[in-house]
């Protein structure tokens, strides 16, 4: 029997997708290769790290008690307790994802790794299952560089690296994107002597280069050793101990480590016969159009196996791409224009739009506005002053902004919106911000663009003649 939507992968594409599918009565399959559905961002991912983010979060305040007036100490850290409070969050997140949940609206939820026989055919476990679409959300998985020596040493990543149990004492990580560095900080607060080595010229690659330099001058001053530019050049072990010989130009030296976290990139899950099934794909994963569709039109993709922004948000904004086109033959495409992102250090570094760089290499004429959060009072009660609001302003009009600070990740949604609803900078700065919030930083930073202007000698100038020649009353 054709079945109207097969969707392959049970994480958040493939969730959002079958939710809505099976809620609509259309006759849906759905298939997990894992035991569970939820993919990497319930299991390995945003939820395990977040929460382990949180631990680390409470113990560097600990240690900063006596900043607020207050006597505590810090005891030894048991990670093993640290963990099962993980895998608690993950349970209770995990009922949502319940396939008994999926099976209610509608969808037959299977477990067993897919493959495509023919582009309309798909196995499991031996078992033949056709239908008139289909939607891939099979996710990605960690990247391996081809460093010699690295796959016989051994290795942690995403996927292993919150079942420990004991804090290594030394834990050196490879690569300084966002899992790299938000893990390096969380370990080096609770313990772990921690050294991050990067290729590329700075930490977060992807984000404001300035803002990532902050950044990192404040994971120095935490005590983590940083190094960008940085090449592995071989992986050894020996009796436990783990080995980096780095390189950075003419000089050489070795990164020393009881345990190596891998966060080097990811790469695409596509071990699923898309040649069976005639799909084109490069090495970024499955290619799609703007409406998600693949070469084969009646095959979508979405979520980290076709990119280009792998984030649990994306996934999701990309199913409901494929809802529209899917099931209701809404001809919608995707708009990358305003993407945001966030890094879950302390502080937070979140992202939206252009970043300084780009919009100069694009030759586009802008004004950079900046406003510190140590002049936020805010930021200044919380004794969270490190960071500062940086808005791209093209033509009157929000074009990108960072924010380095406390609860940036949320902060950034103000400049998601403007940038959305193409609002001039005028207007944010005329919003009644309430005091005391850290969402001042966004009119503060407005602001300076008009200080200026404001208290220039023409304008003292007219003030005068006003004050001067106009009738009082
Ligand atoms: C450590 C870490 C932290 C992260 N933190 C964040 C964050 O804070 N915010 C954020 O937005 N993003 C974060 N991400 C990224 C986020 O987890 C991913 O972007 C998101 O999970 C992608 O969802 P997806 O549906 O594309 O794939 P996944 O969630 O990976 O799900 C894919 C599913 O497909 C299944 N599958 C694969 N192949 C097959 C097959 N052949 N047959 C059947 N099933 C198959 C898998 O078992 C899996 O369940 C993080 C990622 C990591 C690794
Ligand atoms: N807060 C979040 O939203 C969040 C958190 C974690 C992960 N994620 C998502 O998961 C994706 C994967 O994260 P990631 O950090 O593994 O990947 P990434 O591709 O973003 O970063 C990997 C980093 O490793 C570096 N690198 C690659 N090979 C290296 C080598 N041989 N030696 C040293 N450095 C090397 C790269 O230059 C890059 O900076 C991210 O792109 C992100 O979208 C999101």
């Amino acid at each position: 029997m054709k079945q109207d939507l097969i969707i392959i992968g049970g994480g958040v594409g493939g969730l959002v997708t079958a939710s809505v599918a099976g809620q609509l009565g259309v006759k849906t399959v759905l298939i997990d290769a894992g035991a569970n559905l939820g993919g990497d961002c319930l299991h390995y991912g945003c939820v395990p790290s977040k929460t382990l983010i949180r631990s680390a979060e409470v113990a560097a305040l600990t240690r900063r008690a006596g900043e607020f007036g207050l006597q505590a100490e810090l005891g030894p850290v048991d990670l093993g307790a640290v963990m099962d409070r993980v895998r608690q969050v993950i349970d209770q997140i995990q009922v949502h994802d319940d396939p008994d949940r999926f099976r209610g609206y509608g969808v037959d939820v299977r477990f067993g790794h897919a493959r495509f026989l023919d582009r309309d055919t798909v196995s499991v476990d031996g078992e033949r299952l056709q239908a008139r679409r289909f939607v891939i959300a099979t996710g990605s998985a960690p990247a391996v560089p081809p460093v010699p020596g690295l796959a016989e040493a051994g290795f942690h990543t995403n996927e292993t690296i919150f079942q420990l149990r004991t804090l290594p004492r030394r834990l050196a990580v490879m690569g300084g994107g966002p899992i790299g560095i938000e893990l390096a900080q969380a370990f080096s607060r609770l313990g772990s002597q921690v050294t991050v080595v990067e290729m590329a010229a700075q930490i977060l690659p992807r984000d404001d280069a300035e803002q990532a330099a902050e950044l990192r001058s404040v994971l120095d001053a935490e005590g983590i050793t940083v190094h960008t530019a940085t090449t592995v050049e071989r992986v050894e072990q020996s009796e436990g101990i783990t080995r980096l010989a780095c390189r950075n130009g003419e000089s050489h030296w070795t990164v020393t480590a009881d345990a190596l976290l891998l966060a080097a990139g990811r790469k695409p899950n596509l071990d699923l016969g898309l040649e069976a099934a005639g799909v084109a794909y490069g090495p970024r994963g499955i290619r799609v159009d703007r409406r998600q569709r693949s070469s084969v039109r009646h095959i979508y993709a979405v979520g980290d196996c076709c990119g280009p922004y792998p984030f649990t948000h994306m996934a999701e904004y990309q199913a409901g791409i494929v809802i529209a086109n899917a099931l209701f033959r809404i001809p919608k495409k995707v708009d990358y224009r305003v993407v945001p992102w966030v890094t879950y250090t302390a502080p937070e570094l979140a992202t939206v739009g252009l970043t300084e760089d780009e919009a100069r290499a694009r030759n586009l004429k802008v004004e950079v506005l900046r406003f510190p959060f140590r002049e936020v009072d805010r930021a200044l009660a919380e004794g969270e002053t490190a960071g500062q609001a940086k808005l791209i302003v093209r033509r009157g009009r929000l074009v990108g902004a960072s924010v380095l600070g406390p609860h940036a990740g949320e902060l950034i949604h103000e400049a998601v919106l403007a940038i959305q609803a193409r609002l001039r900078v005028g207007t944010l700065a005329a919003a009644i911000h309430a005091y005391p919030t850290l969402a001042q930083v966004f009119r503060r930073a407005v602001n300076t663009r008009y200080t200026e202007q404001l208290y220039s000698d023409r304008t003292r100038k007219l003030v005068a003649f006003l004050q001067r020649w106009l009738p009082g009353r």
